[in-house]
C-alpha cells in the first residue's frame, strides 16, 4: 500500500486551500453516544456558543428512533430552542422518509443521509444492508428534490469496519457515487473508527475521487489512533476543502464499539490557522464552546489545543 500511495501522493498533491469550511458535528456525532440524557438547553446552548464562534455548519440533531439512539429523542425541541444565525446551515440526520418528514416539519432547512462501505456496519447501525439503505436514501432525496431541501451524504467505514476489518476504496467509491449521482451536494467520508493512516486515506481518496469530483467530498476523521490531523492534511493536499470535526474531540458512533471521539474541532482550527487557511472561526469563542461542554459533562477536554491553553 505505501508504494501506491507514494506514486498516487506525488501525482495528486494540490496547492493547499486558502479556504476550508469546517462542519461542526459535536451536538449529533458528539453528543449521540453520551448514556447519560444532556439536558436539552445544554445542548441548545451549545449550538448557539458554536455558531458565535463562527461555525459555517453545525449538525444540529438527528431524527432517528429514539429507541435506536435515545439521546436524539429531543430533536424537535432543539431545533425549535436554536438560535439560527444568518448565513450559518443546521443539518440534521435523517436515515429514512419517515426522519426526513419529522425533520423538515420541525424546521430542518438541510438534512443529512448517512450510508455504509461495510454490510455489517449498515446491518448495525440502521438495520438493513447496503442496497436497502441506498433505496431508502433515494426516497429521501426524492422527496428533499421536491421539498428544495439540499441532501448531504456520509458513508461511514471508509477506512475500517468495527465488524469486518479493511474495507476495500473501491466499495467506498461505489457507494460515494450512489449517493452523489442521487443527488447529495457533498459527500462525507467517515473513517468511523479512526483506524486509517495517512497512506490508507491517500488510496481511498484516489480511489473514491475517480467517480466524486474532489469538491464535493469531506473528510470526517475520527481519532481513535491519533492518526486524524495527519490524514485530513493529506486530505487538503489531495484538494479536499470540508472537513467535519467536533468540539473538544466529543463523540463517536454508538454502533461501533470503541471508536473515540471525532477529530477535535479546536485542533483543526489550529493547524488550519498555521497554514494560513482560512475558517471564519474565532478561536477563543470556540474555546469557550469546549469549555462550557466539558464542565456540563464533567469531562476533560480531548482537544489537545485546549488542554495546552488551560496549561498557560
Ligand atoms: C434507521 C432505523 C430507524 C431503522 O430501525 P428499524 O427498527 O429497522 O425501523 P422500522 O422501520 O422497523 O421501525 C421501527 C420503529 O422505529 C420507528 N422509526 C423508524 N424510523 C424512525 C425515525 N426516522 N425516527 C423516529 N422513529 C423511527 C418506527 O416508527 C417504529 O416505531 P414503533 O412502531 O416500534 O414504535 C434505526 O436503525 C435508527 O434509527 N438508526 C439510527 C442509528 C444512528 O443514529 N446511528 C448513529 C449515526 S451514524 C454515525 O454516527 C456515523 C457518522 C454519520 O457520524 C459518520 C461516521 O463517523 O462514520
Amino acid at each position: 500500500m505505501g508504494a501506491i500511495c507514494t506514486q498516487v501522493g506525488v501525482s495528486s498533491v494540490k496547492p493547499l486551500p486558502d479556504r476550508v469550511k469546517i462542519v461542526e458535528v459535536g451536538p449529533r456525532d458528539g453528543l449521540q453516544n453520551e448514556k447519560t440524557i444532556v439536558p436539552v438547553e445544554v445542548k441548545i446552548r451549545l449550538i448557539d456558543m458554536l455558531s458565535e464562534a463562527g461555525l459555517p455548519v453545525i449538525e444540529a440533531t438527528s431524527f432517528v428512533s429514539p429507541k435506536w439512539v435515545p439521546q436524539m429523542a429531543d430533536q424537535v425541541e432543539v431545533m425549535k430552542g436554536i438560535r439560527r444565525r444568518p448565513g450559518v446551515i443546521y443539518p440534521v440526520l435523517t436515515p429514512n422518509l419517515k426522519g426526513f418528514q419529522a425533520a423538515v416539519k420541525a424546521g430542518a432547512g438541510e438534512v443529512a443521509i448517512f450510508g455504509a462501505a461495510s454490510e455489517l456496519f449498515s446491518q448495525k447501525n440502521i438495520n438493513c444492508s447496503v442496497e436497502e439503505s441506498l433505496q431508502r436514501f433515494e426516497e429521501v432525496t426524492r422527496a428533499a428534490r421536491e421539498a428544495g431541501v439540499p441532501v448531504r451524504g456520509y458513508v461511514s467505514c471508509v477506512l475500517g469496519c468495527p465488524y469486518e476489518g479493511k474495507v476495500s476504496p473501491e466499495k467506498v467509491a461505489q457507494v460515494a457515487k450512489r449517493l452523489y449521482s442521487m443527488g447529495c451536494y457533498e459527500i462525507s467520508l467517515g473513517d468511523t473508527i479512526g483506524v486509517g493512516t495517512p497512506g490508507s486515506m491517500c488510496e481511498m481518496l484516489e480511489v473514491v475521487s475517480r467517480e466524486v469530483p474532489v469538491d464535493a467530498l469531506a473528510v470526517h476523521c475520527h481519532d481513535t489512533y491519533g492518526q486524524a490531523l495527519a490524514n485530513i492534511l493529506v486530505a487538503l493536499q489531495m484538494g479536499v476543502c470540508v472537513v467535519d470535526s467536533s468540539v473538544a474531540g466529543l463523540g463517536g458512533c454508538p454502533y461501533a464499539h470503541g471508536a473515540s471521539g471525532n477529530v477535535a474541532t479546536e485542533d483543526v482550527v489550529y493547524m488550519l490557522h498555521g497554514l494560513g487557511i482560512h475558517t471564519g472561526v474565532d478561536m477563543a469563542k470556540l474555546m469557550d464552546a469546549g469549555a462550557f461542554i466539558c464542565q456540563a459533562l464533567n469531562r476533560r477536554t480531548n482537544s489537545k489545543v485546549a488542554q495546552a491553553s488551560c496549561k498557560l
